[in-house]
C-alpha cells in the first residue's frame, strides 16, 4: 500500500503559536481516518495541509507520492477533494443541484455554458443518488437545506474522481434523522474499495462512520493517538484528548462516547 498522505514534524505557527505542532501521520492507500479533537485543536488546519491550500511552517508533507513546496499544486490539487461547507459559500445559490455537481467536473463553481458532455451528467446523477438528492437534482442550491447543502457538497467532492477525499465535519448542524441517513451513506462510501481514501473530521464519535478503519486525535496541535479504530477509539485516549473522563462504548459497527456523572 503506498502512501496517500505522509507527514513527518509538520508543524503550522502563526503569530509564534503552533496550530499543528510537530505531527507525523501517514494514511495509507484505501484507508478511512476519523480526526477527533476538541474545539481549537487543530483539525481544521491539519486537513487543510492535507487538501494542498496551507503549507507548513516547518516538516515535510507529501500528498499522494508529492512532496507539498516540490511540486505545482495545480497539478495535484485536482487529485484531491475536500467536502467542507467553506465550499458551500463559493456556489453559486442560483444554480441547480445537477449543476453544481457538474460544474466540478471543470473545476468550476459556476456554469459558463459549457457543452456538458452525457456521460458527466450521468456521473453527477449516479452520485446525487448515491448520496439521495435524485428529488433535487432541479432545486437551486441556495434553498438547500443543511443535510441536503451537504450531501450535495460529496457528491460534487467525488465527481472529480479524487484519490484522496476530505470531509470536514459532514454531520454538524444535521439533525438525528439527517445525521444518521448521512452516516450510513457515508458508511457505505466507505466500504466501497473503488471510493477514495477519506479523512474526515469531526467532534463526535458517533458520527464516524462504519467501514472507517483508523482514528487520529490531536489536542492542542499535537497527536495524541493515532491508529486503528478498535485500538485507538478507547476510553483513556478520548478522555485525554477531551479533558475530561469519558466512556466509549461500541455496539455493533458504531461508537458512542457518555462523560462519568459528576461525584
Ligand atoms: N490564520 C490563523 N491565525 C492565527 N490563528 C489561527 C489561524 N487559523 C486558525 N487559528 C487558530 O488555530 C487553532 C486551530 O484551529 P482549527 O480551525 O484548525 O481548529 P479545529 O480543531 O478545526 O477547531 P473547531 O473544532 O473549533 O473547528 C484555533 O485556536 C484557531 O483560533
Amino acid at each position: 500500500m503506498s502512501d496517500v498522505l505522509e507527514l513527518v514534524d509538520v508543524s503550522v505557527v502563526r503569530d509564534g503559536r503552533a496550530l499543528v505542532d510537530e505531527v507525523s501521520w501517514s494514511v495509507k492507500e484505501g484507508e478511512r481516518w476519523a480526526i477527533l479533537g476538541p474545539n481549537g485543536a487543530g483539525k481544521t488546519t491539519l486537513l487543510n495541509v492535507a487538501s494542498t491550500y496551507l503549507f507548513p511552517t516547518r516538516g515535510t508533507a507529501h500528498i499522494l507520492g508529492e512532496r507539498l513546496g516540490g511540486v505545482d499544486v495545480f497539478d495535484l490539487r485536482p487529485r484531491v477533494s475536500m467536502a467542507g461547507i467553506a465550499m458551500a459559500d463559493k456556489l453559486p445559490k442560483s444554480q441547480t443541484v445537477l449543476e453544481t455537481v457538474l460544474t466540478a467536473a471543470y473545476g468550476m463553481t459556476a456554469t459558463w455554458q459549457e457543452d456538458y458532455e452525457t456521460v458527466d451528467e450521468d456521473r453527477a446523477r449516479a452520485f446525487l443518488d448515491r448520496l439521495g438528492m435524485s428529488d433535487f437534482l432541479d432545486r437551486k442550491f441556495g434553498t438547500l437545506s443543511e443535510g441536503e447543502r451537504k450531501r450535495t457538497l460529496i457528491a460534487r467532492a467525488l465527481m472529480t474522481d479524487p484519490e484522496l477525499l476530505l470531509l470536514d465535519e459532514p454531520a454538524a448542524g444535521l439533525d438525528l434523522g439527517g445525521r444518521e441517513d448521512l452516516v450510513r451513506r457515508l458508511g457505505r462510501l466507505a466500504r466501497d474499495p473503488l471510493a477514495p481514501s477519506m479523512i474526515m473530521v469531526t467532534h463526535h464519535v458517533e458520527e464516524i462512520p462504519p467501514g472507517f478503519t483508523h482514528v487520529l486525535m490531536i489536542r492542542q496541535g499535537k497527536v495524541l493517538a493515532a491508529g486503528p479504530v478498535e485500538t485507538e477509539l478507547t476510553s483513556r485516549n478520548l478522555s485525554h484528548c477531551f479533558g475530561l473522563p469519558l466512556v466509549v462504548e461500541h455496539r455493533g459497527d458504531r461508537y458512542t462516547a457518555q462523560g462519568l456523572p459528576l461525584s
